[in-house]
C-alpha cells in the first residue's frame, strides 16, 4: 500500500473522528509542554457508535496481532486510568465476540488515580494481574509517560507485560532534557517514543492509528491546510529511527 492509501476501515475511523470531534485542529499544550496543531480527544468516544467503532478498531488489531503470531496472547487486558478504563472494558467485549473460544476468558483490569482506603480498598479495579499476562491498552502515546506509568503498575501488582496497543501513535521524537526543563526542544536527533518503548520492554506495541494515517485520512478529506500544519509539526519532531 502506497503512503496514500489507506485501508477503507482506517479512512473511515479518521472521518468520524473528524465529524465527532475527537479529532480537532488548532493549538493546544501537550502533557510533554509540546505545542501541537492537532490534538485526539478519546474521552469523546463517548456516543455508542463511537465507542463501538474504536473498540472494534482495537480489537480487529489484537485479534489479528495474535492471528499472525502464534504463541502471543494475554490474560488481561490493562486500561490505565482515566480514559483506559471505558476502553479495556470495551475492547475484550468485542474480542469474546471475534472469537468466543479463545478470548472467552480474557480479562479486563483498571487503576484509580487515587488509592480508595475504604470498602474493597486498593489501586486496582477488575481481574486481579498477579502471574498474568498483560496486555495495556491506552488512548494516545506522545512521550510514553503514561505507558511507562502503566508499565510500573503492572510489575507492581505482580503481572508480565506481553504487549502494548494504543488508538493514537503520534510518532513523535522523546522530549529533550530541554523540554522537561520547560525550555523547549533543543533541536537534537532523538529516537521514537514508541521505539524507545520497544527497545526497553521488548514487547509488540501497536497502534490502530498512525500521524502518517491522519495525513492520508485528512488528505483524502480534502482538508489541505490541516494537511500542511500536521506535515510541518511531524518534520519537527520527526525521530531519527
Ligand atoms: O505519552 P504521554 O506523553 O504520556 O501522553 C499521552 C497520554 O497523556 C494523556 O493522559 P493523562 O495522563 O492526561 O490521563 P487521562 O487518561 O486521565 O486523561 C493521554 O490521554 C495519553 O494517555
Ligand atoms: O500528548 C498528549 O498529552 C495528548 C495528545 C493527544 O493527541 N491527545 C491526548 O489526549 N493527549
Amino acid at each position: 500500500m502506497s503512503t496514500t492509501d489507506l485501508p477503507p476501515w482506517k479512512s473511515s475511523l479518521i472521518s468520524l473522528a473528524v465529524s465527532s470531534g475527537i479529532l480537532t485542529f488548532g493549538s493546544y499544550t501537550l502533557k510533554s509542554h509540546r505545542v501541537s496543531p492537532y490534538f485526539v480527544n478519546c474521552g469523546l468516544f463517548s456516543r455508542a457508535k463511537l465507542i463501538r467503532a474504536i473498540s472494534e478498531a482495537y480489537a480487529q488489531s489484537l485479534n489479528s496481532y495474535a492471528q499472525e503470531h502464534s504463541g502471543w496472547d494475554f490474560d488481561v487486558l490493562f486500561g490505565p486510568a482515566y480514559k483506559g478504563i471505558p476502553l479495556c472494558a470495551t475492547t475484550v467485549e468485542k474480542l469474546a465476540g471475534l472469537d468466543e473460544s479463545k478470548w472467552g476468558d480474557v480479562g479486563y483490569s483498571f487503576n484509580r488515580k487515587e488509592v480508595k482506603d475504604h470498602g474493597e480498598g486498593g489501586l486496582m479495579v477488575g481481574e486481579s494481574l498477579k502471574g498474568k499476562r498483560v496486555c495495556i491498552i491506552d488512548d494516545v502515546m506522545t512521550a510514553g509517560t503514561a505507558i511507562r506509568e502503566a508499565i510500573s503498575i503492572i510489575e507492581s501488582q505482580g503481572g508480565k507485560l506481553v504487549g502494548i496497543i494504543v488508538a493514537v501513535d503520534r510518532q513523535e521524537k522523546m522530549p529533550s532534557q530541554s523540554e522537561k526543563d520547560g525550555k523547549g526542544d533543543d533541536g537534537s536527533p532523538r529516537g521514537s517514543t514508541i521505539g524507545e518503548v520497544r527497545r526497553e520492554t521488548g514487547v509488540p506495541v501497536m497502534a490502530v492509528l498512525t500521524l502518517d494515517d491522519l495525513i492520508v485520512g485528512m488528505r483524502q478529506l480534502r482538508r489541505e491546510d490541516e494537511v500542511k500544519q500536521m506535515e510541518a509539526y511531524r518534520e519537527q519532531y520527526k525521530p531519527s529511527d
